[in-house]
């Protein structure tokens, strides 16, 4: 029993990865599921799709690393985070499709309660900002629209979940309903400083508690896998949100250690250790993990286009056939031209939370080509990062504190040039990891460490291998006229300027 399953369940596909005892990498799986869009705005999934893409992958893997599910020690489970999903308590069934995180349906319930006054309450207590990303109004839309739902939810027939909580809720035969303080962090429900749901958000909300599930550390036993599903039973010990998984699998356990995942979006999570800060910049405090009932806060930053740009080079303007192509051109690109892409194709985040700013390219002169726009397109990404980062500076002053790195994983972080340009914009190093499946990593450690099979924290700080580190190389001369010309770049762009 040396080996880990970690479950990595994202907004577009689903990934099952076993890791053996020393935690590398045997074998992995992978199956993509369908995007509902029924209005504009609206985003949903068919949670029920959801769980059979989970049990087939892991099945996958298990066959394809040779093992028996004897030889698994437990599951770790990391997950798009805020989707929402309803079910019957007695039949497992959803009651609707799942209400996924970038849907925007209940903006205008949010504004409303923005003018009530609420938001000051919201972000005292949950950290968050009166947004639909989160998911309690999600929750509410549901309760409101389904026939019944909210008398059957208070006599507790009827229980919410984020995707883990439901697939935890699966896998257990309906044994648990759980989740993990990271998860319960992003309901816009939790008080993540009590570390209890809050009653008052509850009843604004008209959210029964009932339906609620129990919130455990990261690292904790979340139930066992019914028999049938995969051979024999397996015990769940470790549940982390996705951005909070792969800040574990970064080992960013001290405050002022910072990651930041580009994948479709980018989510940049900084350490601030025991004491939540309060952003003046409109960034989240949120929970970065939990151990021993004990969390450890984080600032967090979501810009919502980081390697999608590099997909509206390929399938939007058809420039290049592979993301990696973006390399060549971008090295080729004028240096006389400097193009600004502010890629908002669905609004700003922070730390602008903009949502009706729409895209736009400056500087265009007659001879801007592919090349241009490549280097401008991953350039956007370097610059949204520096964004964030000025703010985290001037919200917390342990953000500039001992040695400024920035850990870098997902996607795109693959692209040389734009770990290079990152660094130079932020005018700090940045470390790219061997291991770039840190998500998926870090919710494995947590499992496996509370199985016994795995280093602590500090052994697995310290097995954290470096690939390559970008260090800063642009003239500040020349930094310092690029900030410049992106902030113009994004004041006019800004549906408030
Ligand atoms: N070599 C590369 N250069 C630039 N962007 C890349 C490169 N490889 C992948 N990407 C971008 O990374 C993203 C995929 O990263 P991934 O972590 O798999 O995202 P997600 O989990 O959000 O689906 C895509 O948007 C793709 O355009
Ligand atoms: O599934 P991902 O990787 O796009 O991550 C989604 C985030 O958790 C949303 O907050």
């Amino acid at each position: 029993m040396t080996h880990i399953l970690a479950i990595d369940q994202g907004t577009t596909s689903s990934r099952a990865i076993v890791f053996d005892s020393a935690m590398k990498i045997v074998a992995s799986a992978q199956q993509e599921f369908a995007q509902h869009f029924p209005r504009s705005g609206w985003v949903e999934h068919d949670a029920d799709e959801i769980w059979q893409t989970v049990v087939d992958t892991c099945r996958d893997a298990i066959a394809k690393a040779d093992i028996s599910a004897a030889d698994i020690a437990a599951i770790g489970i990391t997950n798009q985070r805020e989707t929402v999903v309803l079910w019957d308590r007695s039949t497992g069934e959803p009651i609707h499709n799942a209400i996924v995180w970038q849907d925007r349906r209940t903006a205008e319930v949010c504004a409303t309660l923005r003018q009530e006054g609420f938001e000051a309450e919201v972000t005292e207590k949950t950290g968050l900002l009166l947004d639909p990303y989160f998911s309690s109004t999600k929750v509410a839309w549901l309760l409101d629209e389904v026939e019944g739902a909210r008398e059957r939810a208070a006599k507790g027939d009827i229980l919410f979940g984020t995707i883990d909580s439901f697939l935890i809720w699966k896998l257990t035969g309906g044994a648990a309903h759980v989740t993990d303080a990271t998860n319960a962090a992003r309901t816009m429900l939790y008080n993540i400083k009590s570390g209890a749901w809050d009653a008052d958000i509850c009843a604004r909300l008209d959210i029964p508690m009932e339906m609620l599930p129990e919130v455990k550390d990261c690292a904790a036993d979340f139930g066992e896998t019914t028999p049938d599903l995969f051979g024999s039973p397996l015990p769940i010990l470790g549940v982390a949100g996705d951005q909070q998984a792969a800040t574990i699998g970064q080992a960013c356990f001290e405050p002022g250690m910072l990651k930041s995942t580009y994948g479709t979006g980018c989510f940049a999570l900084l350490n601030t250790g025991s004491t939540p800060v309060t952003s003046r910049n409109r960034l989240l405090t949120t929970i970065a993990y939990q151990f021993d009932g004990k969390p450890t806060y984080a600032l967090e930053g979501s810009i919502f286009i980081a390697g999608a740009v590099v997909q509206w080079l390929r399938d939007g303007l058809g420039v290049i056939d592979h993301a990696s192509e973006t390399q060549a051109l971008a090295e080729k690109a004028d240096p006389t031209q400097e193009l600004y892409l502010v890629p908002a194709f669905t609004g700003l985040g922070a730390p602008h939370w903009d949502p009706d700013a729409r895209g736009a390219v400056y500087g265009l002169t007659r001879s801007s080509g592919p090349a241009e726009f490549a280097r401008a397109a991953l350039e956007s990404v370097g610059f949204q990062t520096a964004d964030l980062l000025e703010a985290m500076h001037s919200d917390w002053d342990g953000a500039t504190s001992g040695e400024a790195v920035l850990r870098v994983d997902g996607g795109m972080s693959a692209s040389d040039w734009a770990m290079q340009f990152l660094s130079d914009i932020i005018g700090a190093d940045v470390d790219r990891p061997a291991i770039l499946e840190t998500t998926a990593l870090g919710a494995a450690w947590l499992a496996g460490m509370r199985a016994g099979v795995y280093p602590d924290q500090a052994g697995f700080a310290q097995s954290w291998a470096l690939d390559r580190r970008f260090s800063p190389k642009m003239p500040s001369e020349d930094r310092e006229r690029r900030i410049a010309g992106w902030k113009d770049a994004i004041g006019r762009t800004l549906s408030r300027s």
